[in-house]
């Protein structure tokens, strides 16, 4: 039998895992959750937990206090000495979220206060985003002088197209919870983004676990494909699926008229 998974202690975040789910908290409220580098590193750390915890079907990343997260610590952008030092900087955080993006398992951001710069591109990095009523969000990088360099000039657009995106990455506004909604930024709103994510979560556990899996593969290997080529990729993951106990299990459960038993085997 394998020993239960421990996971390591963190200084900047917190673990833990409820009902098959991960809730990973980032804790510096003082900074209102600013990435600094140290932080950045325990989030590739935690996500690479998530990977290996056998329990773990969804996980959820929030912030404690009033912001998810309020973007990458601008003390430290201030400080950066050189070109090369700027984009290594931009190049741990564009990995450690590529790194959360490719989980293969699905992944909520609980936006609970302020997502900006940063913060927003770590949430746009997650499969699917909730906002309490009282979130505010944006990429005011501009405002700074610099341009969103965690992935935000790329999965914005993609999700949002480019019009849209631009005039957010342009102008550097907040969005409301509401607007952001109105938008297809966030895909739900509730007084609660922790509560609302974790009814996401349950409604998501309902299904199987390989086909979550295979699903999220789906989009993101085709998403950059023409569309005869994102369709074999479909096809062959369909084919997968298909292999699967879980199949097996999902499709005589409807035939039996019974809810079926996922084992993700
Ligand atoms: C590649 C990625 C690049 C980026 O992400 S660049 C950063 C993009 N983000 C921003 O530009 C947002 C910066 N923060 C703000 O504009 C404001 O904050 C808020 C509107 C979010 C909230 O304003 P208020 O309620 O007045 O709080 P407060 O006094 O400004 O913040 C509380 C403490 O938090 C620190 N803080 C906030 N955001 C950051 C940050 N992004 N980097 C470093 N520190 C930050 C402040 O300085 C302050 O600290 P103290 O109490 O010691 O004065």
């Amino acid at each position: 039998m394998n020993p239960p998974f421990e996971a390591p202690e963190f200084e900047h975040l917190s673990y833990q895992v409820e009902d098959r789910v991960a809730i990973v908290t980032l804790r510096r409220p003082q900074a209102l959750n600013a990435l600094n580098q140290d932080v950045l590193v325990e989030l590739a750390n935690v996500t690479e937990v998530i990977a290996q915890d056998p329990e773990v079907r969804v996980a959820i990343f929030t912030g404690e206090g009033r912001a998810f997260v309020a973007g990458a610590d601008i003390g430290e952008i201030a400080a950066l000495e050189d070109v090369f030092a700027a984009r290594e900087f931009a190049i741990l955080g564009q990995s450690v979220f590529n790194e959360i993006a490719a989980l293969p398992l699905p992944t909520i951001a609980a936006i609970n206060g302020y997502a900006l710069g940063g913060g927003l591109e770590l949430a746009l990095a997650c499969d699917l985003r909730v906002a309490s009523t009282k979130a505010r969000l944006g990429l005011p990088e501009v405002g700074l002088g610099i341009i969103p360099g965690f992935g935000g000039t790329q999965r914005l657009p993609r999700l949002l197209g480019r019009g849209r995106a631009l005039d957010l990455i342009f102008t550097g506004r907040h969005l409301s919870a509401e607007e952001a909604l109105s938008l297809g930024l966030v895909n739900r709103v509730g007084e609660d983004a922790l509560e609302t994510a974790k009814e996401l979560a349950a409604a998501i556990l309902k299904n199987g676990p390989i086909a979550l899996a295979l699903a999220k593969e789906a989009v993101g290997r085709g998403e950059n494909l023409d569309l005869q080529e994102a369709l074999e990729i479909e096809a062959d993951l369909f084919g997968l699926a298909c292999a699967t106990q879980d199949m097996r299990e999902g499709t005589r459960a409807f035939l039996e008229k019974r809810t079926p038993q996922f084992k993700g085997e």
